[in-house]
């Protein structure tokens, strides 16, 4: 098992389904640069928030906001790659089409990120600097 393998039946059990999934995940951190940037700002944003002491309800809405980037990123890598292996280097219409299009869905989610972000450690960060508007 592992990255290098040539397994093309299903797998087997769970162990075995475990261990492709992470290298799923590992190819996705290993290769993807915007991936690693939203893991970085995924961590400062985790970081901030332990330091302001944030409540439950606003670690729920910082959390969908992270799960909301990862999983728009996993399927904009799923895109890609099944692009690639269907029209390779050939320049296509359609393919353009796919990739524009899920990139433009990690665009989005980034964008629901940094709102919520916004909105949750602005007020958090005023009160914390004790500036009154
Ligand atoms: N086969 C193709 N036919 C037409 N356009 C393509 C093709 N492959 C890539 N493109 C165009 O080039 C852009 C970059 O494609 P690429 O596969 O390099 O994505 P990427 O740089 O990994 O994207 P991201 O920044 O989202 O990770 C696509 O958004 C698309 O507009």
């Amino acid at each position: 098992m592992g990255l290098n393998d040539k397994q093309v039946n299903k797998n087997r059990n769970f162990f075995q389904s475990l261990i492709h999934a992470l290298d799923g995940i590992y190819s996705l951190v290993s290769t993807e640069r915007n991936f690693r940037k939203h893991i970085s700002f995924a961590v400062i944003a985790v970081i901030m928030g332990i330091w302001l002491h944030l409540t439950t309800y606003e670690w729920l809405w910082i959390t969908l906001a992270i799960f909301v980037v990862v999983v728009a990123e996993v399927l904009n890598t799923v895109v890609e790659s099944i692009v690639d292996l269907i029209v390779g280097r050939k320049y296509h219409d359609e393919a353009k089409k796919a990739k524009d299009v899920a990139a433009g869905g990690v665009l989005i989610a980034a964008f629901f990120a940094v709102v919520i972000g916004c909105l949750i450690f602005i007020p958090e960060l005023l009160q914390e600097f004790h500036v009154h508007l």
